[in-house]
C-alpha cells in the first residue's frame, strides 16, 4: 500500500544530502511503513492513495528522547508549593515510588498509553520512556515489561534516587546486578540520576561502567539542580546523551562539541524547556551548545514531578522564543537530534531510522494546520498538529 502525499507548501525532511532542507511544493510517497520516495510535486509517480496537502507543512515526526510515563499517582500539591515558592527537589520521587508499587500492572499500561495517545496527537512518533518510579527488582521488571510493550525504546533507571529505607551499598549492587540483569531483555539503554540527593560521581561511573559491560547504551541526567559532574562523566563514558544541562560552564560546553569533532560519534545534549520552566530552574544554553558545534535534542521529559506534558510544539516554541534557536534548529533538535539521542539515526538491528524524511527511513510523518514550520513559534499554543502519519498508518 502507497500514499502519495502532494502539494505540500513546505517540507522539511532533515536528509542533508538534499540542497534545501525547507522543500517548496514538494510530494512524498509512504511505501508501507518506509519513505519510499521524496521530490518536487510536479514529479512525483503515482500511488495507490493520493493526500492532498493543500499548501500545509510537511514535517517528521517528534521524536520525543527523554520521558518517565511509567507511573500512577500526581503530585499537583507539590507543583502548588514550588508555584508559591518552594523550590524542586529529588526526594517528590519518592511519592511517585509509593504510587507506582501500589498500582496494578493495568493502571500502569492504561495510564502510559494514555500518556502516548497524548503525545501522539501532538505529532511525536518515536516515544522513549524511563522506568525508575519502581525501584525494586519485581517493580522495575514490570515497568520495563509495561513500557516494552508500548513504547519504541525503553531506558532502565534503576539509579533515580535511593529508595527511602534502603541501604545505600546494597541498593547500588542490587541497580549494577540482579537488578539490571532483571530488567535487561527489556531495555536498550540505562540511565542515571547524577546530583546532589541522588547519585554521586563514583556511583554513576560505576554504573555507566557496568551498563556498557553488558553491552547496553548509557544516558545521564546531569547538571540539573546545579553544577556537577554529569556532563563531564556522560562524554567520558561516550554516553548517547546528557540530559537537563541548567548548570553548564565553559568546559562542559567545549567537553560536549568536542565529542563531536574529527568524525566521532559524541554525546547529544538534551535539552528539556518544559521542565525548566516547571522547576522554575535557568534554561539550559541550547544556543550556546549549537554555537560551539554541540549536537543538540529537544525533549519533554513528561513525568508527574518535574514537566508534566508531552508537548513537543510546546518545546519547541519555547525553544525558540526563550532560549534563542531559530525555528529550523529546534524542529531538527525535536526530531533527528532525538533520533541521534536514541542511536536511531542509523538502521540498527531491523529497525528503520526515525527523525527524517528520506528514503528508507520510517514513514513518520507530521502534517500542521499551517504553511510553514515558523508557525509552531509564531502562533505558539494553538492546536498545529493537522494530521500525523506513524510507520506509514494515518495515526490523526
Ligand atoms: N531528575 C530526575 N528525574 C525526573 C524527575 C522525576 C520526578 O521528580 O518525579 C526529571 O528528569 O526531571
Ligand atoms: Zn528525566
Amino acid at each position: 500500500m502507497s500514499i502519495l502525499i502532494t502539494n505540500i507548501g513546505e517540507l522539511t525532511t532533515n536528509d542533508d544530502s538534499l540542497a534545501n532542507s525547507r522543500v517548496k511544493d514538494a510530494a512524498v510517497i509512504l511505501d508501507g511503513d518506509r519513505v519510499g520516495w521524496v521530490g518536487s510535486a510536479a514529479d512525483a509517480p503515482a500511488a495507490d492513495e493520493l493526500v492532498d496537502a493543500a499548501g500545509r507543512a510537511v514535517l517528521p515526526g517528534w521524536v520525543d528522547s527523554h520521558t518517565h510515563m511509567v507511573f500512577a499517582g500526581d503530585r499537583t500539591a507539590e507543583f502548588e508549593a514550588r508555584m508559591a515558592g518552594e523550590s524542586y527537589a529529588a526526594g517528590g520521587i519518592n511519592v511517585t515510588v509509593s504510587a507506582t508499587r501500589a498500582a496494578t500492572d493495568d493502571e500502569l499500561r492504561v495510564n502510559l498509553q494514555r500518556l502516548v495517545d497524548e503525545a501522539r496527537r501532538g505529532g511525536t512518533t518515536t516515544m522513549e520512556t524511563k522506568t525508575g518510579y519502581g525501584l525494586t527488582v519485581a517493580d522495575e521488571v514490570r515497568s520495563a515489561r509495561v513500557a516494552a510493550g508500548i513504547v519504541d525504546e525503553v531506558t532502565f533507571l534503576g539509579a533515580h534516587v535511593v529508595p527511602s529505607g534502603s541501604d545505600r551499598d546494597e541498593y547500588l549492587s542490587l541497580v549494577t546486578g540482579e537488578m539490571l540483569d532483571a530488567v535487561a531483555p527489556f531495555v536498550s539503554a540505562v540511565d542515571v540520576f547524577c546530583e546532589t540527593g541522588a547519585f554521586d560521581a563514583v556511583e554513576t561511573a560505576r554504573i555507566l561502567e557496568t551498563a556498557a559491560s553488558k553491552g547496553l547504551a548509557t544516558h545521564v541526567h546531569g547538571n540539573q539542580l546545579g553544577h556537577g559532574p554529569g556532563v563531564q562523566l556522560a562524554v567520558a563514558h561516550n554516553s548517547l546523551s546528557v540530559d537537563h544541562l541548567g548548570f553548564l560552564d565553559d568546559k562542559d560546553v567545549e567537553a560536549l562539541a568536542e565529542s563531536w569533532r574529527n568524525g566521532g560519534r559524541g554525546t547529544v545534549a538534551t535539552v528539556l524547556p518544559a521542565c525548566d520552566l516547571s522547576t522554575r530552574m535557568p534554561l539550559a544554553p541550547a544556543k550556546q551548545l549549537l554555537d560551539a558545534g554541540a549536537v543538540v535534542a529537544i525533549a519533554s521529559n513528561c513525568n508527574p514531578g518535574t514537566s508534566y506534558t508531552s508537548s513537543m510544539n510546546f518545546c519547541v516554541a519555547t525553544a525558540v522564543l526563550q532560549m534563542g534557536l531559530t525555528i529550523e534548529q529546534a524542529v531538527r533538535a525535536a526530531t533527528l537530534g532525538g533520533a541521534i539521542a536514541l542511536g536511531r539515526d542509523t538502521e540498527r538491528a531491523g529497525k528503520p531510522r526515525v527523525g527524517v524524511i528520506a528514503p528508507g527511513a520510517r514513514a513518520d510523518l507530521q502534517m500542521l494546520g499551517a504553511p510553514s514550520i515558523t508557525h509552531l513559534a509564531y502562533r505558539p499554543g494553538m492546536p498545529l498538529t493537522a494530521a500525523v502519519w506513524a510507520a506509514g498508518r494515518r495515526a490523526v
